[in-house]
């Protein structure tokens, strides 16, 4: 066994010997817990929200919301009880948000809401992570903020509203940029058209699913046309709110099913998601014969899942439509081809902005000592756990940086009988 010393450095995930059973539920949903913090921040009065995500992300979240002067109690592992005037104060100090994507999105358009300056900032990853196209548009559409160069941090002056007319955005680089802006828009002094302009959405799920939780907070936002929305200046109405199951962290769970040949209950059916990455399970459920070409633009957060199971696969898979993947928690397109050439040369490609999977269904059962780099992203660490359940001597390097999304993953790993060195606990 490895030393302490060595524990929160790495992982081995030993090959289970017997296909995985058991029954795991996924957290919460990091996209709905996210939205719904910030929309019981901009409510009047005391929501609660149940069967939410605790990770970094909804912890950076619900700490920003409390420096900008909203009560955000956490009676439980699963609950957030928001309490808001319905206001944003201007906080002491700038709000640091850590690589959380929607946070510094969301946040971004929220604070043209406080009466004064914000500074809203992230750490070395995200600074890196684009948010030029946001800050331009909330410029053009007369609120005064500033970013550097395209990048966090950004500086806020906002005037307490969110103003009225017709804002434009390319969400060409992140569905954030749209979903942060449609749900400022439901305070501003009179109706506000959302409007998409250049390249359009990718994932367009994440834009259905803040419409859904906009309306769930009382706003009235309706889409006219297919690239365009009306939002009425009806602020937001606090309520009672359960966040379903993240269907990204299931993505890992189905990936471990059919990759053991196992049966793994996770509480609830792919069907009954309304997250964009559910539409995974029915690629997944074709492992060993995926598809030839896979087009992950609609769920690009299951697309290092399915590439590390695509190296499994019975034919090569080449993964199109993900081009925005390079601007995530890392360059996951790069990522992913690096870190399969490093279990077996070639194994990964990359060919422009596409990502191509060799496949070898003989790797599984050989022993490829092999340190897999994660980059500080919980999904490379995540899927790439999947290549150690088929192959000997995978080590997860920063095992610990799945508490941004999933804090107890290699718990739930264990919980089904794989054995990890060290044992591992929540992140
Ligand atoms: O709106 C959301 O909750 C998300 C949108 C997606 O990002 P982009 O819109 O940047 O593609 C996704 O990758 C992210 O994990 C969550
Ligand atoms: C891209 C992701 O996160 P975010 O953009 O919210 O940081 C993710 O969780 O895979």
């Amino acid at each position: 066994m490895a030393s302490v010393m060595e524990r929160e450095k790495q992982t081995t995930i030993l090959p289970p010997s017997a296909p995985l059973v058991g029954r795991v539920t996924p957290p919460g949903s990091k996209s709905i817990t996210n939205r719904v913090l910030l929309l019981a921040a901009l409510a009047k009065g005391t929501s609660r929200i149940t069967g939410a995500l605790k990770s970094l992300d909804t912890k950076l979240m619900a700490e920003a919301l409390r420096q900008m002067g909203v009560t955000v109690d956490e009676p439980d592992e699963t609950s957030f009880i928001v309490t808001s005037t319905g206001r944003l104060a201007a906080p002491a100090a700038p709000l640091y948000l850590g690589n959380a994507g929607t946070a510094m999105r969301f946040l971004t358009a929220a604070v043209a809401l406080v009466d004064g300056t914000v500074i809203v900032d992230g750490d070395a990853h995200m600074r890196k992570r684009p948010i030029g196209p946001l800050v331009s548009s909330l410029r053009a559409f007369g609120i005064d903020c500033s970013d550097a160069d395209g990048y966090p941090p950004v500086t806020m002056h906002g005037h307490g509203h969110f103003g009225s007319g017709r804002v434009e955005i390319d969400g060409g680089l992140s569905s954030q940029y749209v979903s942060a802006l449609l749900m400022a828009a439901a305070c501003g002094t009179g109706t506000v058209e959302v409007a998409l302009t250049g390249s359009d959405i990718g994932a367009r799920g994440y834009v259905d699913l803040t419409v859904a939780a906009m309306r769930a907070f009382g706003a009235r936002v309706e889409q006219s046309g297919d690239a365009a929305w009306r939002i009425e200046p009806t602020g937001y109405r606090a309520t009672d709110f359960h966040v379903e199951p993240d269907a990204s962290a299931a993505t890992y769970l189905w990936a471990a099913e059919v990759l053991t040949g196992g049966s793994i209950d996770i509480g609830v059916a792919a069907g009954a998601f309304t997250q964009p990455d559910a539409k995974a399970y029915d690629v997944i459920a074709q492992f060993p014969n995926l598809p030839a070409v896979i087009d992950g633009s609609q769920m690009q957060d299951a697309i290092p899942t399915i590439a590390v199971l695509a190296a499994f696969n019975n034919h090569p898979v080449r993964f199109v439509g993900i081009a925005n993947l390079r601007v995530k928690e890392c360059d996951r397109v790069a990522a992913v081809a690096t870190e399969l050439s490093r279990i077996r040369p070639g194994l990964g490609t990359e060919d422009g902005d596409d990502l191509i999977v060799a496949s070898d269904p003989a790797l599984a059962g050989q022993v490829l000592p092999t340190r897999i780099e994660t980059y500080s992203d919980h999904r490379i660490a995540m899927s790439f756990a999947l290549a150690g359940l088929k192959i000997g001597g995978i080590t997860i390097l920063d095992p610990g940086c799945v508490a941004k999304t999933y804090p107890a993953y290699w718990q739930a790993l264990q919980s089904l009988g794989v054995e990890l060195d060290p044992v591992m606990g929540r992140m």
